[in-house]
């Protein structure tokens, strides 16, 4: 049976315990209680069809929520939550100062280190300029870091932790566990890849970055120089009309703002597009348009098979659910998927971060360097470890 609750958050977590999955932002908390029953695909099935599918039997009120790997070939993780709470906005205002993380010994493997990565980087710049007919425009590049401690990460802390920055989507979603150790995407995702309701979508593509400064003065610079960049813009442009081309043939009317605006999150400015489309036809699908949509140039690259295939060349590790899209969708075809950064898979005592950059012509590969450190500062302040120093060969300290 399918119960929908409408009670304040203390006394659903009292009642039935931490939530299972979660999304928290300003704009819409949905959190899903009690066991969660995994949704597997038919062979050769649509992820639209196998929501649908499931749909027919149960309330349209009801959620599947799950991730989408990076790779596209890959199994999703979709769960039915027969037991959903659902809010326009974040049920209860946390206080105005996170909990502490508690203190904990961590062991950090950079994977791979900062001057592997930089290679990785000039390796990419070396392609992109060697290729004149048709060349490669754009690759997102990314790195993690393992983090290990002696007890068991306490998600439901982390999540609340990361649900105080009011500009993203904190975010856990529990992933197969084939080990036998439970495994969840825990991360506060500032970028929105696809929320669908009724015959409105909104897609808010982020693109172009840099790091926040704690003194005000330099703050202001570093948005300044993000909104100045010509390297920055041209990064963000490639997204965005990526986005629209994609989603043009779907839609009666597309509108998006002239120009990038910045972004802010506690850590990080960005360049935003906020671009809005009428359906043209209003039933389809938010899971639908949000797979055809994975993996935009703001994580993957373009043109998007040769991006994708560097990516394998480069990195040293499966991305896994990193760079995916998390999210959920109701019987009705609407619901949210957003960009799975700043984030990190959790199995028991041990946390994979990562972090990616867009490279194009014209990136610093140290740059690239401490663009992504700064991208793994939200989730390292929330799970308490202290910053890690990574100095660009023959920098003074
Ligand atoms: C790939 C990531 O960020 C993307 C989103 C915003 C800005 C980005 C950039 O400026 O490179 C990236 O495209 C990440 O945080 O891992």
């Amino acid at each position: 049976m399918i119960t929908q609750i409408e009670k304040p958050e203390a006394s659903l977590a009292a009642t039935f315990g931490e939530p299972r999955a979660a999304f928290r932002s300003r704009q819409e908390t949905i959190e899903a209680f009690g066991p969660l029953q995994p949704v597997v695909p038919e062979p050769g099935a649509d992820l639209a069809g196998a929501v649908a599918a499931v749909f027919e039997e149960m309330d349209p009120d009801s959620v599947i929520a799950g991730a989408l790997p990076f790779d596209t070939g890959a199994a999703a993780c979709l769960w039915y939550a027969p037991r959903v709470h659902r809010s326009g906005k974040m049920i209860a205002p946390p206080p105005a100062k996170a909990d502490p993380p508690r203190s904990e010994r961590w062991r950090l493997r950079p994977d791979p280190d900062a001057p592997l990565y930089a290679r990785a980087v000039e390796r990419a710049l070396a392609l992109m300029a060697a290729d004149a007919i048709d060349p490669l425009r754009k690759v997102v590049l990314s790195r993690s870091l393992v983090a290990e401690t002696d007890r068991p990460i306490d998600l439901a802390g982390l999540l609340s932790r990361l649900s105080h920055d009011p500009a993203v989507t904190a975010f856990l979603m529990p992933l197969p566990s084939p080990e036998g150790t439970p495994r969840a995407l825990v991360g506060a995702t500032p970028e929105r890849l696809l929320t669908k309701r009724d015959g409105t979508i909104l897609s808010h593509p982020l693109a172009g970055s840099a790091r926040r400064a704690k003194d005000l003065g330099a703050d202001a610079a570093a948005a300044a120089a993000l909104s100045r960049s010509a390297k920055d813009r041209h990064e963000h442009a490639i997204v965005v009309e990526f986005i629209l081309d994609t989603l043009a043939p779907h839609c009666r009317r597309l509108w998006r703002p002239e120009g990038a605006a910045l972004v802010s999150t506690a850590t990080m400015w960005h360049l935003g597009t906020r671009i809005m489309g009428e359906l043209k036809d209003a039933e389809t699908p938010a899971i639908a348009l949000a797979a055809l949509l994975h993996p935009t140039p703001a994580v993957c690259g373009l043109p998007r098979t040769r991006a994708s295939r560097l990516i394998g060349e480069l990195e040293p590790y499966d991305r896994g659910f990193y760079a995916g899209t998390v999210g959920w969708c109701d019987g009705r075809g609407d619901g949210s998927w957003h960009v799975t950064i700043r984030c990190a898979e959790i199995a028991g005592c041990t946390a994979r971060l990562y972090a990616g950059a867009g490279i194009v012509e014209g990136s610093d590969p140290w740059g690239e360097v401490d663009e992504t450190a700064a991208k793994f500062g939200a989730m390292m302040a929330a799970l308490g470890i202290p910053p890690v120093a990574e100095k660009r060969p023959g920098a003074r300290s």
